[in-house]
């Protein structure tokens, strides 16, 4: 079988195109990293793959908060492609500065087929300074996100300073909930969504670290599962080998086979 194509945007300051390869590579798709202006040039491009994904970093070192100048640029010079790509049925992954950048266009939550006028934000974080530690992230069963079915909780690492997940609209946040687009939450020791710092490192509303569509095809998240994609990548991995609980692999390739499952008919 051929292995799917994932198209990673690099440049203009996202950093984590190595390691988000190396995911996909491990799940068993061909990821191919093509530079934003090479994108932007030949935006027929985007036929040519299954996913594509907007990964983490400081693009545009953040101005005009993050994400903001990158989706500005996506929305303007490819959005008759990107609204194909979506309505093809393809993935769409966004990781951090990726998430940011997904909410920014609109694609997220993407309630009612709106995919690029935005209507929640990422808003810098309640504790007012950028965080870099590991959380517990829960899954939520009855979520039709496809990149997270059956993951249950894990631990996975936090990087960011604008996180918090926030909306003036509470019908909104009712309709998200109603169609389980918050796919991911930050949740305490008791796996109970939690809005305490800092298991909830950013006091995003309802404890909410990711977003899917409601077809679950469209998926951000401000954790970082490509950061995890070996054991002995957490924090405690030595003391896990110790009482025999050190996973096999790393948890947060899960991700990436769900979507390459999902996307070979499994
Ligand atoms: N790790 C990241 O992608 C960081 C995202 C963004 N630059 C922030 O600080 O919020």
């Amino acid at each position: 079988m051929n292995k799917p194509k994932v198209l990673i945007i690099t440049g203009y300051g996202v950093n984590c195109e190595a390691e988000s390869a190396h995911a996909w590579r491990l799940a068993g798709a061909e990821p191919e990293l093509v530079h934003l202006n090479d994108l932007l040039d030949h935006p027929d491009q985007l036929n040519d793959f299954q996913a594509m994904m907007f990964i983490g970093g400081f693009s545009y070192g953040d101005h005009m908060t993050s994400g903001h100048v990158f989706a500005l640029r996506v929305k303007h010079h490819m959005q008759a492609q990107l609204q194909q790509f979506i309505d093809d049925g393809k993935l769409v992954m966004g990781i951090c500065n990726g998430f940011q950048v997904m909410t920014k266009m609109g694609l997220l939550p993407g309630l009612d087929g709106n995919c690029f006028e935005p209507t929640v934000s990422l808003m810098q974080n309640d504790c007012g300074t950028f965080q870099n530690f590991w959380c517990d992230i829960k899954f939520e069963e009855d979520s039709p996100c496809v990149f997270t079915k059956g993951l249950g909780t894990m631990p996975l690492p936090i990087r960011h300073g604008e996180g918090k997940i926030f909306t003036l609209d509470d019908a909104l946040l009712e309709k998200l909930e109603a169609n389980g687009c918050a796919a991911a939450r930050y949740v305490d020791a008791d796996n109970k969504p939690t809005q305490a710092f800092p298991a909830n490192p950013n006091g995003s509303l309802h404890a909410i670290a990711g977003l899917t569509d409601p077809s679950g095809r469209i998926f951000g998240m401000m954790p970082h599962p490509e950061a995890y994609l070996f054991p002995e990548n957490h924090p405690n991995w030595d003391k896990q080998k110790l009482n025999g609980d050190l996973p096999e692999q790393g948890l947060g390739l899960k991700l990436f086979q769900n979507a390459v499952n999902f996307i070979n008919g499994n």
